[in-house]
């Protein structure tokens, strides 16, 4: 199977290179593909010990593509039931969209079959992620090492008051910028998060300043000056002298493309000639990556060593080490090499994620005034108008907290999540399956399932809201769904020993985000009528998302002067 099917991989994975996901494209040739599907039905025959449907045929690189989009808008589960079948990149690839059926799957046990999410395909070799850190490692006994080290080091009270700090500041800091936004001037406010969420990681992982809003600052600065002006804005940017931060921002920007390339294009096109100068590009961009860590580890080692880091030191104008990410996983391990691939992934898997949810977020809160109040007013109740967010507040936000799992819900970045096992005999959904079967898991169509999440297409953050209610509520209340769900019912981290580590960092992060920002501002989109612009690839990104930033009247907070 395997050459035949790279054959017709070919020109869809070529497509997908020059035309750089144009869905429209890619949708059809979803659907010329699936006329074939007849003539491909050899392909059941290969599997008859394992009975069940008939296979899509060969679409390959493209599966995570369409998956996703597809996932997305839950056709195809609706289409082919409960389970259907892919073939990528060769491997035999069963999506299943039934909680009842993930028990396996999302296992919590340590020696489950299910502790790898995706074969060792060549571009993850590439990257060294085959057997290092944590999204593609497949070598379980090292996975389960970082994996240790990892949600180790975001669980101490230190960390995590730490990020608070950090995520106010960069809060300060944005509102600083905003102060000087015109009126009704139309911002794009997925560059603005992206660069607010780069700029805090790099503090909370390793102390490194990025300088990321500047730079969105200075290039909408010089995008609304005038012709003379703007002269001056280009000599200020030539005579700008680049930071090691902006430096490691960029190194690790080229990488998460290096991700997506090494691993979409396959490894027999890497010496075609206008594939090879980019390959061997990523490869440097690699080193480069590579050699920034190991000084930056290795800089902090020194630090630690003529200094002990104080752990419980949260004060970051203090000169003592401070307990970053890059301090605690110092703390309990000096292999480089767990530490460089820890710190990548917490940039790789933080930074889009949460940027994504947090502009998901104002998309509905703009569709919903109603429930934007609430939320704004359970921020003013519990926080005061000017009172920085504290760890203690976390678990009163509980409004806040429904607000950002009704998005997730319905605007989930991982819409399929995926396992892979090498074990025979395989029993899933009642069928056997062959050893290194995939199996993708439609979080997003469990999602949107009108079983489990009456209108689903509504957003409504009281599905997650038990605050009100009464201690012996009657049955039907529908505040108290979330516990009536079936378990895997709602997974927007995942489930199981491989389900996201950064789960509760993150919810403490945006609901931080959230208050602060909310507070002070609102935001209405800049076009009411364009649905929240998705992008899908391997996780579901905010592609351009414009709005206006409007200061809130009555924050009892100093206002922005927005006519500036
Ligand atoms: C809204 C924010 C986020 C969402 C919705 C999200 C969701 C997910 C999902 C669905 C998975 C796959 C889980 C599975 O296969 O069962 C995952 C994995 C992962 N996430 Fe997150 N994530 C978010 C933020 C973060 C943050 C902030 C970090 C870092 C601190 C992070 C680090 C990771 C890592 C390292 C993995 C791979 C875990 C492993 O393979 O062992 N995520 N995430």
């Amino acid at each position: 199977m395997g050459l035949f099917t790279r054959i017709l991989e070919l020109p869809i994975s070529i497509f997908t290179i020059i035309l750089n996901l144009d869905f429209t494209l890619i949708f059809t040739l979803f659907i010329i593909y699936s006329v074939f599907q007849t003539y491909f039905n050899f392909y059941r025959k290969r599997h008859e010990r394992f009975p069940g449907p008939v296979p899509l045929p060969f679409i390959g690189h493209l599966y995570l593509f369409i998956g996703n989009f597809a996932a997305t808008s839950s056709r195809l589960n609706e289409k082919f039931g409960d389970t259907y079948e892919f073939s990528m990149f060769g491997y035999r690839t069963v999506v299943l969209a039934n909680p009842k059926d993930l028990n396996d799957l999302f296992s919590a046990k340590v020696d489950s079959p299910f502790l790898r999410r995706i074969p060792p395909f060549k571009g993850i070799k590439a990257l060294g992620m085959e057997s290092d850190g944590l999204l593609f490692n497949n070598n379980v006994p090292k996975w389960k090492h970082n994996r240790k080290y990892f949600s180790q080091s975001l669980s101490p009270p230190s960390f995590i008051k730490l990020s608070a700090i950090y995520t106010n500041q960069a809060c300060e800091e944005l509102f600083g910028y905003w102060s000087n936004l015109k009126q009704n001037e139309i911002v794009k406010l997925d560059e603005w998060f992206r660069s607010f969420t780069s700029d805090m990681m790099g503090l909370v992982v390793s102390g490194v300043k990025e300088n990321s809003m500047q730079l969105t600052n200075d290039k909408r600065v010089k995008a609304n000056s005038k012709h003379s002006l703007r002269v001056n804005e280009d000599a200020k940017e030539k005579n700008h002298e680049i930071t090691s931060g902006e430096i490691y921002r960029n190194l690790r920007s080229e990488y998460s493309d290096a991700l997506g390339f090494l691993v979409f294009v396959p490894t027999f096109l890497w010496n075609f000639p206008l594939i090879k100068p980019k390959v061997e590009h990523y490869k440097n961009v690699l080193k480069e990556l590579g050699k920034f860590e190991l000084e930056l580890i290795n800089e902090r080692k020194i630090t630690m060593m003529k200094q002990q880091p104080d752990v419980n030191s949260v004060n970051s104008n203090n000169s003592k080490v401070k307990a970053d990410f890059l301090t605690m996983l110092l703390t309990s391990t000096d292999d480089a090499d767990v530490i460089k691939q820890n710190i990548r992934e917490m940039f790789g898997a933080g930074i889009a994620t949460t940027t994504s949810t947090l502009c998901a977020i104002v998309h509905h809160l703009a569709k919903h005034p109603e429930v934007e109040k609430r939320m704004v007013d359970e921020l003013f109740r519990v926080l005061g108008s000017n009172q920085n967010v504290k760890v203690e507040d976390f678990d009163k936000l509980k409004f806040t907290e429904a607000v950002i799992n009704e998005t997730i819900r319905l605007n989930p970045v991982v819409p399929l999540v995926h396992r892979y096992s090498t074990d025979t005999e395989l029993e899933i959904a009642g069928r056997l399956f062959p050893p290194n079967t995939i199996f993708g898991i439609n979080l997003a169509h469990i999602q949107r399932n009108p079983k489990y999440f009456p209108n689903p297409e509504t957003f409504d953050p009281d599905r997650f809201y038990t605050e009100n209610c009464a201690e012996n509520c009657a049955e039907n209340c529908t505040e108290h769904r979330k516990d009536q769900l079936p378990k895997y019912a709602f997974s927007p981290f995942g489930q199981g020993m491989r389900s996201c580590p950064g789960k509760n960092f993150a919810m403490a992060e945006i609901k931080t985000i959230l208050a602060n920002i909310y507070r002070k501002y609102t935001f209405q989109l800049a076009y009411p009528n364009k649905p929240l612009p998705w992008r899908y690839t391997v996780v579901n990104e905010i592609g351009t998302f414009e709005v206006f930033v409007v200061p809130r009247e009555n924050s009892g907070c100093i206002l922005p002067n927005s006519a500036a």
